[in-house]
């Protein structure tokens, strides 16, 4: 799913009035009717719902949600952010709500403000994608009016005076603090981004039916990865594959007290399908990892608690996931360079390959190009240096992508993947229960695996991604997020492929 400006939303929705038969105004009505439902779904019968209306289309939006709720009985009031002009849509739907013999309150001074109860749910439909400079003067006190209430805030779009893309020069206090936003059609940028996610809420994506094929033929750099994504990308099992045809995946992983990230990387590696799996462990992990992933082999390193020496010979493998719990010691970190200096095909680098790299400079230049990186953001800001905010952070992100060719994995919510031709990706899935320790090992087996079957690392970066935040979601589902631990990742990772599976299925011709 694309992700667009602010600008291209607006060509896609005139394209959309001009190609379908269909007005502007039904539009609004179409995009109005999808958070209605969604309030209704969610709506006790008795909360009263207030509406804050701007003068543009989402006020306009907010103005037919609040028609709409009235219909279906709920005791709606509406607040209109007084001005002179209206677009044409927004004074339509004003229209229509007085002439259901409903007054309405025009808010032209702070005096006019009224004191919000918390029993009711607030409709921020102030400003959406259109907002075209920082809210100051009534708006912005408007916006502290209703975020000083106790009141539930639902934002149409966008958190009113949050905009679409770059929010660097932006001001925290005049942005509406929602608990959910509603985004129209499509994701946007800002709403994928950490920084404001304490006015966002819970992201809900509502589809409103804008053009299709337009949308498909707008350029942007900014993908939001879906289930009809990957199962594009999904190639399920042949029927006459041998473990040959799955290739031969190899995990560097673990020190003594750290051998638990090896197990992980390695069950996750078996259970992401690699046809076969081997691990390269310090000595005391031997017994470890021959009885936790029997199904995987161990080779011997002459390390007794951490790897050092000899590399062995890495030819036979058609992937190498290296880094996670290998600790820092400097024969660990020679070792390193001597697998990165003797193998050539694209790698997944994570956690203490990634800490050791950061302080390598020099060794740079070894790093295969196309392999993929797996930060997650202290280890991202030991590569990239401090960040002022989030276009600046996506900014340091697609630089090193470009320097070192290479796909980097930002990881957290949204994860946004980076890849060398200046597109990012975010994710989907993944849920705050996957904010525990190992969570990233498991990622690191998974993006190996799926290297190994032959996915180009670009396409296993996204899979990989996803897949793992899926079968976090399940993972969640099934044990709540409180109680969710690493080692369940691996075993949900199954669901991950029988969905990707079942929607190949129903998109395919036969
Ligand atoms: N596919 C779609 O796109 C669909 C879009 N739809 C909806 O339309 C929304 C976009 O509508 P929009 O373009 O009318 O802009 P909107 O956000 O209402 O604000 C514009 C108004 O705000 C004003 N203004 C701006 N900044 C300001 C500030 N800081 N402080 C004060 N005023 C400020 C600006 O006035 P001016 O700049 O002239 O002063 C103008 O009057 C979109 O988010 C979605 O909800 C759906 O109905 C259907 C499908
Ligand atoms: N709030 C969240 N929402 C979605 N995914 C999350 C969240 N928190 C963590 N994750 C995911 O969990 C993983 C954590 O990785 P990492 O920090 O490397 O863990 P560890 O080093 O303990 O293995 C990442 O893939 C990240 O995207
Ligand atoms: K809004």
């Amino acid at each position: 799913m694309k992700i667009l400006s602010a600008a291209q939303i607006r060509l896609a929705d005139q394209y959309t009035i001009a190609h379908e038969p269909i007005s502007s105004l039904a539009l609004m009505e179409r995009a109005a009717t999808q958070c209605t439902q969604w309030l209704t779904a969610r709506l006790r019968p008795h909360t009263p719902v207030w509406v804050f209306a701007g003068t543009g289309n989402n006020g306009g939006d907010g103005l037919a949600i609040a028609r709409q709720l009235h219909g279906q009985g709920y005791a709606t009031a509406v607040f209109v952010l007084g001005a002179a002009k209206y677009s044409a849509d927004c004074a339509a739907n004003l229209t229509q709500y007085e002439a259901l013999g409903l007054s309405i309150n025009y808010l032209h001074h702070i005096s006019d403000f009224p004191p919000i109860p918390p029993n009711v749910l607030v409709v921020d439909a102030l400003f959406g994608s259109g907002l075209n400079r920082p809210c100051d003067g009534l708006a912005a006190a408007l916006i502290e009016h209703l975020n000083a209430s106790r009141a539930n805030i639902v934002a149409i779009d966008l958190p009113s005076g949050l905009f679409c893309e770059d929010n660097s020069q932006n001001i925290d206090e005049n942005i509406i603090a929602a608990g959910h936003t509603l985004s129209l059609h499509l994701p946007k940028l800002a709403l994928l981004l950490p920084d404001y996610q304490h006015k966002i809420g819970q992201m809900h994506v509502l589809p409103i039916g804008l053009n299709e094929d337009f949308i498909k033929n707008q350029h942007t750099d900014y993908q939001f990865i879906t289930l009809a994504d990957c199962a594009a990308m999904y190639r399920p099992r042949q029927q006459f594959g041998h473990k040959g045809t799955y290739g031969h995946a190899l995990v560097v992983a673990g020190s003594r007290g750290k051998m638990g990230a090896a197990v992980l990387a390695t069950r996750a590696s078996l259970r992401a399908g690699a046809g076969l799996v081997s691990v390269l462990t310090a000595e005391c992990g031997y017994t470890i990892l021959q009885t936790t992933a029997p199904e995987a082999m161990t080779l011997l390193n002459e390390g007794e608690n951490y790897l050092q020496g000899k590399i062995p010979e890495l030819t036979a493998y058609q992937a190498i996931g290296v880094g996670c719990g290998i600790g820092t010691e400097t024969e660990t970190a020679m070792f390193l360079g001597e697998i990165l200096g003797n193998y050539q095909r694209p790698m997944v680098i994570d956690a203490d390959a990634l800490n050791v790299l950061a302080t390598r400079p020099d060794w740079h230049g070894l790093i295969p190009a196309q392999s993929i990186l797996t930060p997650h953001p202290k280890e991202f800001s030991r590569w990239a240096g401090r960040w002022d905010n989030d276009t600046h952070k996506l900014q340091l992100l697609n630089d090193l992508s470009k320097k070192l060719q290479c796909h980097i994995v930002l990881k957290g919510a949204y994860t946004a993947i980076a890849h060398p031709n200046g597109q990012v990706t975010f994710n989907s899935t993944g849920n705050a229960g996957m904010a525990t320790g190992g969570s990233g090992d498991t990622l690191t087996g998974i993006l190996t695996a799926l290297l190994a079957q032959g996915y180009t690392p670009e396409t296993a970066s996204i899979l990989g991604v996803w897949l793992h935040g899926f079968a976090g979601d399940c993972a969640a589902a099934h044990y709540g997020q409180e109680a969710l631990i690493a080692s369940d990742l691996a075993e949900f990772l199954g669901e991950g492929f029988k969905a990707l599976g079942k929607e190949k299925q129903q998109n395919s011709l036969l």
